[in-house]
């Protein structure tokens, strides 16, 4: 990659390039990928020679480093037969979910068959989304006044917003969106600035939560905890909790504001980070403003005998999602998404304007930072800093395995060092440490 960033690249977007400054907390390096992106690049210049250089990057970034994916949308584009034509409007096209069944399919062929390579399976209702995906959604959540009030007081601060950051391969890049974080009252404001580290730096711009998002936040807290025990109750095996998964109320304590402004403004496939939030942690995102395709695709493991006789037929396992995610929308990421799952915000060439946001999408991931997760009590590295929690994503045989590692590398022009520790909770999902008699009564319900 270095060699790539020296050469001389025509017209290339600020989306695309690598910038030295801040990182955001974002979890978007492709964990395991081998080939160089100054290899991909080439390949992909060779195959689509009319394409911009910077336009092949922002879709590799955007397709997670894949060349059969990119190749795939830039054939699929052309229609030229080899896929299906994509549709020109924002927010895709309606799939039929019959034409991915078979039929005398069983319930978990059915599944395995729902998403196809070269395909993306678009859903629109509240019951195909939680069917189908590890999400469940609720249209037209808050009171139409009150959502229209919180898009404005969010597009308000939104023109100050800063690209995201994150790693691809061995390179800070910029995501092609603006984002910031925000948390509850002054004191936390103060905390985040000086305890909490992000891809091994910290944060300089975390605001205090607007009034509107304070309201707000009481309405998600409500909804979600509901949608969990429903997913509990409809979905996991037995009707009970997932291991690892908290059993306590999920509180949202800390919030990202993600802005996209146009429909090229998008963020490629990531999992959110679990450091502060713990194994199978629950996410509350309420989008506003334009509406735009929420990506989701399973994590097939690399080594998984079922899929490894071809690449085909692992992408089609792989297969791809779109969520639509209109105003006003709260989409609930459960606790399984986040280990097994990546997720996207698509970028389209078309997008319906909305009367009050123009051509932006505003969106809020409501988080539950948990006490025992404080960068405190985590394991630190050989560089001192406190460590990143991962979850083994793809090697088949460590697969859903936790671990704590040096991040301090990822800031720009910092070495880190090679930590590594596996981690180990209880069923509930709390870390060893709580169970020390240093770890007061006080911090076991959160309150300090
Ligand atoms: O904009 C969205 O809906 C998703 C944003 C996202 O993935 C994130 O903040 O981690
Ligand atoms: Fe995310």
């Amino acid at each position: 990659m270095e060699a790539f960033l020296s050469k001389k690249r025509p017209r290339r977007s600020a989306a695309t390039q690598v910038i030295r400054r801040q990182p955001l907390p974002k979890d978007l390096d492709s964990n395991e990928e081998d080939t160089s992106t100054d290899f991909k690049l080439a390949t992909l210049a060779s195959l689509h020679p009319n394409v911009d250089q910077a336009a092949l990057l922002d879709l590799l970034i955007s397709a997670e480093g894949s060349l059969d994916a990119v190749t795939e949308i830039l054939f699929a584009s052309r229609g030229d037969g080899s896929s299906r034509k994509r549709s020109a409007t924002g927010t895709g096209y309606q799939s039929s979910l019959a034409a991915f069944r078979r039929p005398g399919d069983s319930q978990s062929a059915k599944r395995r068959a729902l998403t196809r390579k070269g395909q993306t399976l678009h859903l629109y209702t509240p019951e195909d989304i939680l069917a189908h995906t590890p999400c469940s959604i609720i249209h037209n959540f808050l009171p139409t006044q009150q959502a229209d009030n919180l898009l404005k007081e969010l597009l308000e601060e939104a023109p100050t917003f800063e690209s995201q950051t994150f790693k691809l391969f061995d390179n800070v890049v910029q995501s092609p969106h603006t984002a910031c974080f925000y948390v509850d009252g002054l004191e936390e404001q103060k905390r985040q600035k000086t305890e909490y580290l992000y891809n091994g730096s910290f944060l300089e711009d975390i605001r205090q939560i607007t009034p509107q998002m304070r309201a707000v936040s009481a309405t998600v807290q409500t909804a979600v905890n509901e949608e969990i025990a429903k997913r509990i109750k409809s979905h996991y095996p037995d009707g009970k909790k997932l291991n690892y998964q908290s059993p306590h109320e999920w509180i949202p304590n800390a919030a990202f504001v993600n802005c996209y402004k146009g429909g090229a403004e998008s963020v490629g496939y990531h999992s959110d980070q679990l450091t502060y939030l713990g194994p199978r942690a629950v996410i509350g995102s309420l989008s506003l403003g334009v509406a735009r395709e929420f990506r989701v695709r399973k994590i097939v493991a690399r080594d998984d005998e079922e899929h490894a006789r071809s690449k085909d037929q692992r992408a089609n396992a792989e297969g791809q999602v779109a969520i639509h995610l209109p105003h006003n929308s709260l989409l609930v990421m459960h606790a399984e998404m986040q280990e097994e799952w990546k997720h996207s915000i698509h970028p389209t060439p078309v997008i319906d304007p909305h009367p009050i946001a123009g051509n932006k999408r505003i969106n809020v991931t409501y988080r539950y930072y948990r006490e025992s997760f404080h960068p405190r009590y985590t394991p630190r590295c050989k560089c001192g800093v406190a460590t990143v929690l991962r979850c083994v994503q793809r090697k088949k045989e460590n697969k859903g395995r936790y671990m704590w590692m040096c991040h301090a590398g990822n800031t720009p022009a910092k070495e880190g060092c090679s930590f590594f520790q596996w981690a180990e909770f209880d069923d509930d999902g709390e870390p060893p440490w709580v169970k020390k008699p240093e770890y007061s009564v006080d911090e076991k319900t959160g309150q300090n």
